[in-house]
């Protein structure tokens, strides 16, 4: 992305004079200050909207077009850059932030809106008190607009980027790299994920693989509920759906519900009284896994904002101890929130240090350490997140998560298990960092691991059940799903 170049004195007094109005006028403001604030702060879309003056109904919109820009932005940069005569490093970085719009809607918007599209953004630079700025963002929409066809085909090809439904939008001009000489480098300019990620994938999958698992990344699968089976049977809340006209499907797994509308989640049956929570199949394993059991003392160390740790609770009935530990203050309230809704009262919250992380002088019979990661088995969920993945990053994530395997081992009862897992399919923070730790460790095993790889109808993930040596086998069962 092109950098800005420090302003000199004068032109500062300048741009604060020309500061742009707090309240977004329209969308596509609110889309630009959502952008700005990502690119100047890093703070994620979904965190800072409910900052903003917006209507019900154009928030949710806002956010769409947003993540869709940050998650296409890589594509939309080749595209752009095909359009603009200029040295994109002399476009000053939040008029990029506008061609980005603007480009956005023509390369991923309804076809019909092409002429709304470049005029609302072009009034964008109106309305930032930029007119100097309409004649070439006009010009280089314009460009856009050209290289568009009414098109799309089934094949990846160089003048074809993926558009949705597993289909490509046919551009009138070769602009991506040449797929036999380089398919990797095409795949990430077109599916928009960074080069050290589509480097690690290339190395590790088939092309077709490849090909299946980008598309995974372009879009969030089908929301599911998971059931508070405490509160709740499986067929009698697929029921009320039913007569509520609300379409749901069942899945493999009984308290996993599929849900085929939009809908609110509070127009879903039974959410006041916490008869469900938001949560992927994929998700549901690594708690299953820790099978923890009713009566048990149990610690689910990285636990806002409480997903699993209900899903823990429930498989313990409700009884014994679950301590739920958090680095994050927000997320232990979220945690708090989560566990009132579902009249859950065996957990107890503690806000702990990162550094420091004095837990307890009690040991635990189960521990989940449902690690931070680098998101790459949720990618079409969250917009940001392969903007974050590199090399050193995942560097970083192992010394964490080697750290969070050590604390938990040592809070452990004698015969008791742990399970760890991610929302990655990268081995190295999975099935290598488990490896890792075991030569440290010759005391525990792993007994099990499921690795799950993100499809159209589910995120992927990571979980590893480890044990202590005396009472547990050699690893007995490596379950694979592709
Ligand atoms: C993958 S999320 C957990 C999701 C949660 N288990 C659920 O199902 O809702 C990882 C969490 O670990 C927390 N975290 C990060 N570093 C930590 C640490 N050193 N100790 C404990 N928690 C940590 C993060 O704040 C984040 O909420």
């Amino acid at each position: 992305m092109p950098q800005r170049k420090r302003p000199v004195r004068s032109q500062v007094r300048k741009q604060r004079q020309k500061q742009p109005p707090s309240i977004p006028r329209t969308i596509r403001h609110a889309v630009y200050i959502l952008i700005e604030r990502y690119r100047t702060t890093g703070q994620l879309v979904r965190d800072q909207v409910l900052e903003l003056f917006l209507n019900d109904e154009i928030r949710p919109q806002a956010v769409a077009w947003s993540e869709r820009l940050i998650l296409r932005q890589r594509t939309i940069d080749r595209v752009l850059k095909e359009c603009v005569s200029r040295p994109v490093d002399q476009v000053q970085a939040s008029l990029w932030t506008i061609l980005r719009m603007g480009a956005n809607e023509l390369l991923f918007g309804p076809a019909d809106s092409q002429h709304a599209a470049i005029s609302e953004t072009v009034e964008i630079c109106r309305l930032l008190t930029h007119p100097e700025w309409t004649g070439f963002v006009n010009g280089v929409l314009r460009g856009v607009q050209r290289l568009l066809t009414d098109q799309v085909t089934k094949e990846i090809a160089a003048n074809a980027y993926p558009f949705e439904n597993h289909e490509y939008r046919v551009l009138n001009k070769e602009i991506f790299p040449d797929l036999e000489a380089h398919f990797p480098s095409y795949m990430g300019f077109a599916f928009s994920l960074p080069e050290p990620l589509i480097r690690e994938w290339d190395r590790r999958y088939t092309r077709e693989e490849f090909i299946e698992l980008c598309w995974s990344t372009l879009e969030a699968p089908p929301m599911h509920v998971r059931l508070n089976r405490i509160a709740v049977e499986p067929a009698q809340w697929v029921e009320r759906c039913r007569e509520a006209e609300i379409a749901v499907s069942t899945t493999e797994v009984p308290e996993s519900i599929r849900i085929d509308q939009k809908v609110r989640l509070s127009n879903l049956p039974g959410f006041e009284a916490g008869e469900f929570v938001v949560q992927d199949i994929a998700a549901t394993h690594a708690a299953k896994l820790l099978n923890p059991y009713p009566g048990q003392r149990v610690l689910d160390l990285c636990a806002g904002p409480g997903t699993k740790t209900t899903q823990l609770a429930e498989l313990m009935l409700d009884r014994g101890e679950l301590l739920a530990t958090e680095v994050s203050p927000r997320r232990i309230e979220q945690i708090e929130e989560n566990a009132k809704r579902l009249q859950i009262s065996c957990i107890k919250t503690l806000l702990i240090d990162r550094e420091d992380p004095y837990i307890s002088d009690e040991p635990f019979d189960a521990i989940l350490i449902d690690a931070p990661c680098s998101n790459t088995a949720v990618l079409g969920k969250r917009a940001e997140a392969r903007w974050r993945y590199s090399i050193t990053e995942l560097h970083l994530l192992n010394d964490i998560q080697m750290q969070l395997l050590d604390t938990a081992s040592e809070l452990l009862v004698e015969d008791g298990r742990m399970v760890y897992s991610t929302c990655s399919i990268e081995p190295k923070e999975n099935e290598q960092l488990i490896s890792r730790w075991l030569e440290t460790h010759p005391e525990f095993t792993c007994s099990e691991m499921k690795s799950i790889l993100p499809n159209a109808n589910r995120d992927g993930g990571f979980c590893a059940l480890v044990e202590r040596r005396e009472n547990s086998e050699e690893i007995e069962n490596v379950d694979e799903l592709s």
